[in-house]
Parts: structure tokens; C-alpha cells; sequence
């Protein structure tokens, strides 16, 4: 068959995976198949402040780089993932009691390093993630929002243009992906980043779903940040199953992917899709919701499931 990122480069998009560390470095069939299949990889872990700085001022960066080069060699994009997160922050960190002037700084420090280290090798930054509260109240609670200051969103992307010129910067959501009052207020968010000239270009939508289905309104969604002159991409897609899983859950999964498929391609600034692993071998959901898995598109042998064929059915309709 035609490899997914040929298909989508049909349409000017790209199609992407996260790539855990690990099975870069261990399994050799799913080597082939990333570069085969893939245009773009996000590292899944290995850009994270905790991966990149465990001890303050020890930086490892041996997984990121490790992924940077393997795009370079197979003519992939990088997706740069995360900089400004509530989760996996290094604990000198989250326990350092910092002031505001001083974690400003911090972080500082940290995007300039890190979004210089892979200037012009990484063309895309989750600079901002998950920053949204659940009940769209406001910012959610975090090291960020409780010491850094209503503006700090704009700070960070100005410290990241300024490291990468040319990095296309996004803020990064879950559980925005339909109509609702949490994507209604991550909207307003990007309007005011917008409006305030902040270096905003893009919002990505992670997308993790199960058998639920495609959210209300995920179409309308994009299309309403795009109208606000931004890049719109879906960052995470996965979509989990209860185990064991019946043919009728995979059909009903298969399904789920095509109209995620099919709602990018009508929004013209959907610049792709990345999905959160491509093979249930590397899947973060079995581990953190226990009972689920078989989320993604190749099961463990690296198959083709039926995700995989309604995927690329979607990507090649006219
Ligand atoms: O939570 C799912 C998505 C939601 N959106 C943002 C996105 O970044 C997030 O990705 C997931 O983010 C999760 C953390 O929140 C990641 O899970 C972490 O992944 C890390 C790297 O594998 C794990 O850390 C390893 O843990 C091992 C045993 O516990 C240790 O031996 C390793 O040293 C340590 O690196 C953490 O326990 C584990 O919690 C998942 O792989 C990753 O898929």
C-alpha cells in the first residue's frame, strides 16, 4: 500500500507519531516503519523538562537527539514536545520554592537552551500544553499559573521566537478537541494571545478518544481557531479500547479515525495529524487506564488493523 505520509502529502499535510525512546533503540521492524509510513515524529518523552534536566543544571540529551537525527535520516520533521507542562517537571523544580523573578529565569533559560539546541532541526514547538482548566474557569492551577502571572503564556512564546525564529509555536490542548466550555475558553485564550501580537501560530488538539466517539463539534472547533488566523493540527490521536476487543470494537475504532481524517482535510490551515504511537507494542494507554489498549493504528506485530486501512482510505478519498 501507499505509505500514509505519501498520502497525505497529496493533500500539502503531513501525518505524524509520538516516538518513545526505547523502541527507536530497540526494535528494528519499527524503525522501518516510522520512516515508512511517517513525515513527522514527536520525541513522546525525551523533550520533556524532566527527561532534559533531572538535576539542576545536568541535561542529558541523548534520547532527543537520538530522535532529531533519526528524522534527519529519513527525511522527517521534528515536533518539538513540551516545554511548558504541569506534568513530568523535574522535582528541583516543583520543591524549589522559587520566586516569580527567579522562575522566570528558570524557564527562560530553559527555552532559550532547549529551543536553540535544535534551531532549524525542530520545526514545531509544543511551547505551551495542557495550561486550559477542565471546567474552562480559567488557567488551570500549576507551578506556571501560580507563580509566573496571568501574561506568562506570552513571555514564553516571545523567549522561544526570539530562540528560534523560524519554529512554528503552538499551545498544545486536551480534552478541547469538541464544542464545550473548556475549548470555549482555550478560544478565548488564543483570541487574546492573538490580539496582543504574542508569537502564537498554531493550537494542537491531542484527540485521545475511545468508543465514545469524535466529540460534538470537532469539526466547527477547528475551523473557529483557524478563523483566527492560526495553524490547526491533531496532536495526540489515539482512540483506546475496552480489552479484549471484538472486531466490532476495531470497526467502530477504524471508524473514529476516518472522521478525524475527514475533518482535517476540510479545514484548510488542519496541517496534520499526529497520532500517539502508531503500534499497541508502544501505546501509553494500557499503563494509565488500566483494562484499555489496542489504541492505535498496528497491533503489536506491527499489522495493519483496520484503524490502519480506514486511515489511509480517509487520507486518499476525493
Ligand atoms: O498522558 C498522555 C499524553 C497527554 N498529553 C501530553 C503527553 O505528553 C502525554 O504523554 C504521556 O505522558 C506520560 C507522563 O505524563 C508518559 O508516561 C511517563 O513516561 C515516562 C517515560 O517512559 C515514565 O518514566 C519512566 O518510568 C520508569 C518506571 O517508572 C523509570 O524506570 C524510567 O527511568 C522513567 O523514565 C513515567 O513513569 C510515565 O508516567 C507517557 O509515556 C506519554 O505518552
Amino acid at each position: 500500500p501507499v505509505p500514509l505520509r505519501e498520502l497525505a502529502a497529496r493533500d500539502g499535510r503531513d501525518v505524524g507519531t509520538a516516538v518513545p525512546g526505547p523502541a527507536l533503540k530497540n526494535y528494528a521492524g519499527y524503525r522501518e516503519e516510522l520512516a515508512r509510513e511517517f513525515s513527522t515524529l514527536t520525541p513522546e518523552n525525551a523533550m520533556k523538562w524532566d527527561a532534559i534536566e533531572p538535576e539542576r543544571g545536568t541535561l542529558n540529551w541523548t534520547d532527543a537527539d537520538a530522535a532529531v537525527d533519526f528524522a534527519r535520516r529519513h527525511d522527517m520533521a521534528v515536533r518539538g514536545h513540551t516545554l511548558i507542562w504541569h506534568n513530568q517537571i523535574p522535582r528541583w523544580l516543583t520543591d524549589g520554592g522559587f520566586s516569580r523573578e527567579q522562575l522566570d529565569g528558570i524557564v527562560r533559560e530553559h527555552v532559550r537552551r532547549t529551543v536553540g539546541r535544535y534551531r532549524g532541526r525542530v520545526f514545531e514547538w509544543d511551547v505551551l500544553n495542557e495550561l486550559t482548566a477542565d471546567d474552562g474557569s480559567g488557567y488551570r492551577r500549576s507551578l506556571w499559573s501560580d507563580t509566573l502571572g496571568p501574561d506568562f503564556p506570552a513571555r514564553v512564546l516571545r523567549w522561544a521566537r526570539e530562540a528560534d525564529p523560524d519554529a512554528k509555536l503552538y499551545w498544545n490542548e486536551i480534552a478541547a478537541d469538541g464544542i464545550s466550555a473548556k475549548s470555549d475558553r482555550f478560544y478565548a485564550f488564543a483570541k487574546a494571545l492573538k490580539a496582543a501580537g504574542a508569537p502564537l501560530d498554531g493550537v494542537g488538539f491531542q484527540a485521545h478518544f475511545n468508543l465514545d466517539g469524535v466529540p460534538k463539534g470537532f469539526e466547527e472547533n477547528l475551523r473557529r481557531f483557524s478563523d483566527l488566523g492560526l495553524d490547526v493540527r491533531v496532536t495526540e490521536l489515539d482512540v483506546a479500547l475496552q480489552l479484549p476487543a471484538d472486531d466490532t470494537a476495531r470497526a467502530r475504532q477504524a471508524d473514529i479515525y476516518a472522521q478525524v481524517v475527514r475533518a482535517c482535510r476540510r479545514v484548510d490551515r488542519c496541517k496534520g495529524i499526529t497520532v500517539w504511537g502508531f503500534t499497541d507494542r508502544f501505546s501509553w494507554i494500557p499503563e494509565t487506564q488500566p483494562g484499555f489498549g489496542d489504541a492505535t493504528l498496528l497491533d503489536r506485530e506491527l499489522e495493519p488493523k483496520p484503524a490502519y486501512r480506514a486511515f489511509a482510505a480517509a487520507l486518499q478519498a476525493p
